[in-house]
């Protein structure tokens, strides 16, 4: 297919996605089902166009003062790829396969209008309810903040120190330009321009071997932040598929007892592979089985309580540009709702001068800051450990990361702006001893 071509399948995709509200990997693949002359280039270069338009699918529409697919596209090309109207008017030349010619509205559209003046949540790309929320947490700098979170994010690995160390990951990935992440020891990173492909990491003989595993870098260092050192006993109590479990096993050297269980079973199911393929060897994994608690038998032992709490998401925004918009107020208050409780699950787990590490990977000061303050009102044995002491275990790059990152009396809040990581939220809270 001519890139003319991929513009105009884009199009298609774009009001299909709008007009039958379909989820956009839904329309993805059913189009690659339907078209299968488009081979994987095309069907890559496409789902980028369609995905950039979800980042941009507010700021696109302002800047071309239509909402249309193909004004969409035409606004996602100049804000998100900084293509110039020549460059544009070749594509949209009109011919066979191509969509037709910039019309002199849009053309003008194009020379005269900008994003000044956009409302936030217009520049930002955003819900409008969200704007008091985002306003809370990044003031004036809302639009700039959310614009980084809709933007492109690349591929970040963590390597498993338990089998491999980065210099060697990263020469065994050098043909997918594999470089070291700026902030986290065990962190690489692979650019992914607009048009690629899907690197494949899975079937990468390092992935498959359990030397590196897919990590943002924000939750690396989410991770480390918690200072999970080797023979403690951690328990991670949102562990989910795994994430976090696998990074504090490594963090741990093998040593002490990693206890990790989730309030739902189904998203445990895929840690067990994930851990014997990371040779993790002290994990305990505990299933829920009806209404009983897996974790009955502790009672004021675990020097270390890991929450990665169940949150809105807002940090990965720019991993999945369509849930921002799917998102409700409703979602929030449910929520908060489950932090609180969660939170309240770690308490009788830890032992005195043990901690918790509340971690989530939203922005909003709702989830973390309040969150944090409503716990140590409720629970005045505990006490934030100061930011400044946990970004410590970042030895040199603790002060640039202090500069980089927010920092509130509570922990730490990182965003895609300011730490080129997904937005997480980092605090850590210490027991009375
Ligand atoms: C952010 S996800 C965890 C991601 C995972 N730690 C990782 O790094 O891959 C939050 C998890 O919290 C779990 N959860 C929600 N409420 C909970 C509760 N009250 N107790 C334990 N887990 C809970 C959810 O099932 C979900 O798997």
């Amino acid at each position: 297919m001519t890139p003319a071509a991929r513009l105009s399948a884009a199009i298609e995709l774009l009001d299909t996605i709008e007009t039958q509200r379909v989820p956009a990997a839904k329309a993805l693949k059913e189009w690659g089902t339907a078209h299968r002359f488009a081979g994987s280039g095309d069907r890559a270069a496409i789902a980028g166009l369609v995905w950039d338009v979800l980042r941009r699918y507010a700021s696109s529409a302002y800047l071309m003062d239509a909402d249309s697919a193909r004004a969409r596209l035409i606004g996602m090309l100049r804000l998100e790829r900084g293509m110039d109207v020549a460059t544009m008017s070749a594509m949209f030349d009109g011919s066979r396969y191509a969509p037709s010619p910039l019309t002199e509205a849009e053309s003008s559209a194009l020379a005269t209008r900008s994003l000044k003046g956009a409302p936030a949540a217009v520049a930002g790309d955003y819900p409008d309810w969200l704007d008091p929320y985002l306003a809370k947490v990044f003031g004036e700098d809302r639009a700039a903040e959310a614009t980084a979170m809709a933007s492109r994010a690349p591929l970040d690995l963590r390597v498993n120190t338990l089998k491999s160390n980065r210099d060697k990951a990263q020469r065994s990935l050098a043909h997918l330009g594999a470089k070291p992440t700026p902030w986290s020891p065990a962190g690489l990173r692979i650019e992914l321009g607009a048009d690629a492909r899907n690197p494949g990491i899975q079937s990468e003989e390092d992935f498959i071997k359990g030397g590196i595993e897919v990590q943002d870098e924000g939750s690396q260092l989410a991770a480390l932040f918690t200072a999970a050192k080797p023979g403690e006993q951690v328990i991670d109590l949102c562990a989910g598929a795994g994430g976090k479990t696998l990074a504090l096993a490594a963090l741990m050297q093998g040593k002490g007892r990693l206890i990790a269980t989730d309030s739902d079973k189904r998203q445990l199911a895929p840690i067990h592979e994930r851990l014997s393929r990371a040779g993790v060897h002290n994990a305990d994994v505990r299933t829920p089985k009806g209404d009983a608690d897996p974790l009955a038998d502790i009672r004021s032992t675990a020097d270390l309580v890991v929450i990665d709490a169940p949150c809105t998401g807002t940090g990965t925004w720019r991993r999945n540009p369509d849930a921002k918009w799917r998102m409700r107020p409703g979602a929030l208050e449910i929520r908060l709702k489950d932090q609180a409780e969660v939170l309240e699950r770690a308490v009788p787990l830890v032992k005195p001068g043990g901690r918790i590490a509340y971690i989530t990977c939203s922005v909003l000061t709702d989830e973390n800051d309040e969150q944090v303050k409503a716990f140590t009102a409720r629970h005045p044995e505990f006490s934030v450990v100061p930011p400044e002491q946990t970004a410590g275990v970042l030895w040199d790059k603790a002060e640039a990361f202090a500069e980089a990152a927010l920092q509130s009396e509570h922990g730490w809040l990182m965003t895609p702006r300011r730490t080129g990581t997904d937005g997480f939220f980092v605090a850590v809270l210490r027991k009375a001893g």
